[in-house]
């Protein structure tokens, strides 16, 4: 896609700031021709390679190559780029419903049919990604949006692929990057990542999906570091005593220590737990 120069006032008229995040800003858009709302991701670019302000324009090439290769109705879709000299803009599709993260905490938790509801669709648009070879590095509920959250089935949408990786064959890839409760002990032992990393993060959402609850979470990031590399979680019986034992096992066979023993996106999708027989 080739990145517009046009000054981004010119086509869009720009709105409240729905969020920021290490990036920037992203606003609400409405197209000034046709009155379509948009969101717009105002990402500040760097000077030059050594200064600290802002990312690297490669870094948002990346995301832009990768959002691209990614047309899926639950990943959020990228429209148009434009750049300026200090700042680029992604144009992409309004997610209104929010994050699935306030969608949990507004409710004690979510039943064990709504959880399968959302998880297939997430599934479903990580196994396409994986497919591709291609990994998030940042599944959380923050990074996972709805697209109605009133609806009576709310389609989600995958969001912020600002540290997402296309393997190439045989190459190897590391990161110290991610959000410290949902990242695998491959990630914090700075060991080569695979598409499995992303499966790790899926165990711990599904855990608090049902929950409420952040498996590792602990009252400092070390802490948390120190019971994801032991390994260290349990379903607490007053909070668990209604879950299945399927659910459970679900979870189990994802918080697995060795990458390689974790389910794909696939064998999750005909787990009996989500696709009963
Ligand atoms: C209604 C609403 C509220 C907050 C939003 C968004 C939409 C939103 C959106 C996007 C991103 C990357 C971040 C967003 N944020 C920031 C918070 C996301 N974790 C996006 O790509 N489309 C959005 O609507």
């Amino acid at each position: 896609m080739a990145f517009k120069h046009a000054n981004v006032e010119d086509l869009y008229e720009i709105g409240v700031v729905l969020g920021s995040g290490n990036f920037g800003q992203v606003r609400t858009l409405t197209e000034r021709a046709t009155g379509t709302q948009w969101a717009g991701k105002f990402i500040k670019t760097r000077k030059n390679a050594c200064s600290r302000l802002g990312i690297q324009r490669s870094a948002v090439e990346r995301e832009v190559d990768l959002l691209q290769a990614l047309q899926h109705p639950n990943i959020m879709a990228l429209k148009d780029v434009f750049e300026n000299r200090a700042e680029m803009v992604l144009i992409v599709e309004l997610i209104s419903g929010g994050e699935l993260f306030d969608f949990i905490a507004g409710k004690d938790n979510v039943s064990e049919s709504e959880a399968i509801e959302f998880l297939k669709q997430i599934l479903e648009a990580v196994g396409f990604m994986h497919n591709k070879q291609i990994a998030h590095f940042d599944l959380k509920p923050e990074n996972i949006m709805l697209s109605d959250k009133d609806a009576e089935h709310p389609n989600i949408k995958l969001i912020d692929f600002g540290l997402a990786h296309q393997f190439k064959q045989g190459e190897e890839y590391k990161s110290m990057c991610g959000t410290p409760q949902y990242i695998p002990s491959e990630v914090i032992n700075y060991e080569p990542l695979s598409t499995a990393t992303d499966m790790w993060s899926i165990g711990v959402i599904t855990y608090i999906l049902l929950s409420g609850l952040s498996p590792f979470q602990d009252y400092t990031d070390e802490e948390t570091l120190k019971n994801i590399l032991a390994m260290k979680f349990e379903f607490p019986e007053h909070i668990f005593n209604m879950t299945s034992d399927l659910a459970k096992d679900f979870i189990q066979k994802l918080l697995v220590k060795d990458p390689s023993e974790r389910m794909t996106a696939e064998e999750c999708l005909i787990h009996q737990w989500i696709q009963p027989l």
